[in-house]
């Protein structure tokens, strides 16, 4: 019987297995219900565009909004494979600023204030160029500068600063503010996922065994306290106890739906849908939160970005650079530059965060341009205020989760993109890009007026894949997990993922998905006395 069963082998954890296996005398279970990181789209970064399109993911329909335009049911896409989202993501590390983890402390998560995370997010790091306060070397995750940048995103970080927005080197040193490269999880041309960087290494140790293609689907619960899991692999249903804790690290769609399909969550819903409920928690599945994007797309007047690469002749030109150096155009993750601005005057703080791609077609749900040749501006509100919610439809773990996202239910919302989308217009139409933009394909007709530009974000905006909130920190009713990341009200049960943040934090979220995992690690191991 393993000492700590880890249901989830994705950013968080992965952290959590290799933290809690270094200590030779406790054993450790990662479940994974995707496959190993084998695929080698995974390791290459520029087929980002292949991971966060392909089939390691797994796609839950979502409920449109009341006022969604959208032709298409909206999708959320997580994550099905060893590493979860640090493998198929586009590598941006972003951690935030330091006002968002403040701001946790302040809603009740006591501990979790940024002079409280820093030093997790500096545990992990091994940052090849930045160091200092906010930047550390040595750590198992390579955070490094952009291996290669296109010469198109170096035009486009130009155009930001004809647009006032200054050039800067470090988007995570407190001030956001500014445009430069973003830094990102590779090095030497390889993506550094959490199953590379944390797993890898620590899958020599005797006591850590990993199994994938293991699906669990419920947590085992006897006198409050978790002592197992049920789960399925290769068709064959079983159980398996855990001597200390069973640790839930499944994302933020996934870990609530597991609670709630353990009976642990709102009473009245879970009798609705058939579970027998073990634990009353109002808040399981409650303060759904993501980041939507809305894209604008133009066509180049020539082959000035990775578009050009479609073509054979260019890919094996690239592959050649690659197979030999192990340099060029395949070190790309595509999305090398970006911009955190603000759209709103009342905010002390970049409220919009911009992301340039040399490209178009990279991401789901947008089309490349069909002459060939084009680049992609997504702009992504950093602090949206609409909240949704997820609940089960019956106890069947094999039907999908209701999910509710109610994005730009808040009109501060649906305004904020609103001005974004007019920002990037902006900074789209400088000078330093008019010889290399043939013509705007999205929105591609005239926005004038502040409705036609709310109307172009409901027709276009997007989640951005970064659901959290649904397991939320705190000491108040709605909360799911204390400060520690104990499960209220059942022992020997944690949560430690994206689920638990209380608020989104202003940018991508592996960055601090993996911070929670350290943190995570950290508790059990210091609380071992406390059982
Ligand atoms: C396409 C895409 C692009 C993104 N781009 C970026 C980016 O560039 N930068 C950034 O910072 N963030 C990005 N994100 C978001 C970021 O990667 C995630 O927020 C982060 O990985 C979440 O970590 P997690 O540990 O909470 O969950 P995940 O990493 O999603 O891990 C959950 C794991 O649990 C497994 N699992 C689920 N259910 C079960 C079950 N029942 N049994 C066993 N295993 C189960 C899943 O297969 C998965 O491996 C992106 C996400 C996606 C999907």
């Amino acid at each position: 019987m393993p000492d700590y069963i880890i249901v989830g082998g994705g950013s968080a954890g992965c952290v959590i297995a290799s933290r809690l296996s270094a200590d030779s005398g406790y054993s450790v279970l990662l479940l994974e219900e995707g496959p190993e990181d084998r695929d080698i789209a995974i390791h290459l970064p520029v087929m980002v565009y292949k991971t966060a399109t392909g089939n390691l993911l797994q796609r839950f329909e979502q409920e449109p909004g009341v006022d969604s335009l959208k032709a298409t049911a909206p999708t959320m896409v997580q994550a099905r494979v060893l590493g979860g989202g640090s493998s198929v993501n586009a590598m941006l590390y972003i951690r935030g600023v330091p006002s968002d983890y403040d701001r946790w402390s302040e809603q009740g998560a006591e501990g979790w204030s940024y002079k409280d995370v820093l030093p997790y997010f500096l545990r992990s790091e091994d940052n090849d160029t930045l160091f200092g306060e906010a930047h550390a070397i040595g750590g198992p995750l390579s955070v490094s500068n952009p291996e290669y940048v296109s010469p198109l995103t170096k035009v486009w970080l130009q155009a930001c600063q004809q647009a006032e927005i200054p050039l800067v080197t470090d988007f995570n040193a407190g001030q956001q503010a500014g445009s430069g490269l973003y830094q990102l999880t590779l090095r030497n041309g390889r993506r550094a996922s959490a199953a590379v960087c944390f797993l890898k290494p620590a899958r020599k140790r005797g006591n850590l065994e990993v199994s994938t293609n293991c699906r669990v689907t419920r947590i085992v619960v006897e006198n409050n306290r978790a002592v197992g899991v049920e789960y399925i692999k290769d068709g064959r249903r079983a159980t398996i106890r855990a001597e200390r804790e069973v640790i839930l690290c499944a994302g933020a769609i996934n870990s609530p739906r597991l609670l709630m399909l353990s009976g642990i969550g709102p009473a009245a819903h879970l009798q609705k849908v058939g579970v027998p409920v073990i634990h009353d928690l109002p808040g399981v599945g409650q303060n759904l939160q993501d980041h939507m994007d809305v894209y604008l797309v133009y066509e180049l007047t020539g082959r000035h970005g990775y578009d050009k690469y479609k073509k054979l002749r260019w890919k094996a030109w690239a592959g050649l650079q690659y197979a030999l150096f192990r340099k060029g155009p395949v070190c790309s993750n595509v999305i090398e530059g970006g911009a955190f601005c603000r759209v709103n005057r009342d905010d002390p703080l970049p409220d919009m965060q911009f992301a340039f791609l040399a490209g178009s077609g990279v991401e789901e749900g947008v089309e490349p341009i069909d002459s060939g040749n084009g680049c992609t501006l997504n702009a992504c509100q950093t602090r949206p205020r609409s909240r949704g919610w997820l609940g089960l439809r019956s106890s069947d773990p094999f039907d999908p989760p209701r999910i509710v996202p109610n994005y730009l239910s808040d009109p501060y919302d649906l305004d904020t993109m609103a001005k974004g989308v007019r920002l990037g217009q902006h900074i789209m139409s400088r000078p330093a890009l008019s010889s290399y933009i043939r013509r705007e394909h999205l929105p591609g007709r005239v926005l004038k007026t502040d409705d036609d530009y709310r109307q172009y974000v409901k027709e276009q905006a997007q989640g951005a894949l970064h659901p959290t909130g649904t397991c939320r920190i705190g000491s108040d009713t709605m909360a799911v997990v204390d400060a520690k990341l104990r499960v209220h009200g059942i022992s020997g049960l944690r949560v430690a993922d994206a689920s638990v943040m209380p608020n989104l934090p202003s940018g991508n979220t592996n960055a601090p998905s993996i911070m929670i995992g350290e943190r995570a690690a950290e508790f059990i191991r210091f609380g071992r006395n406390d059982r």
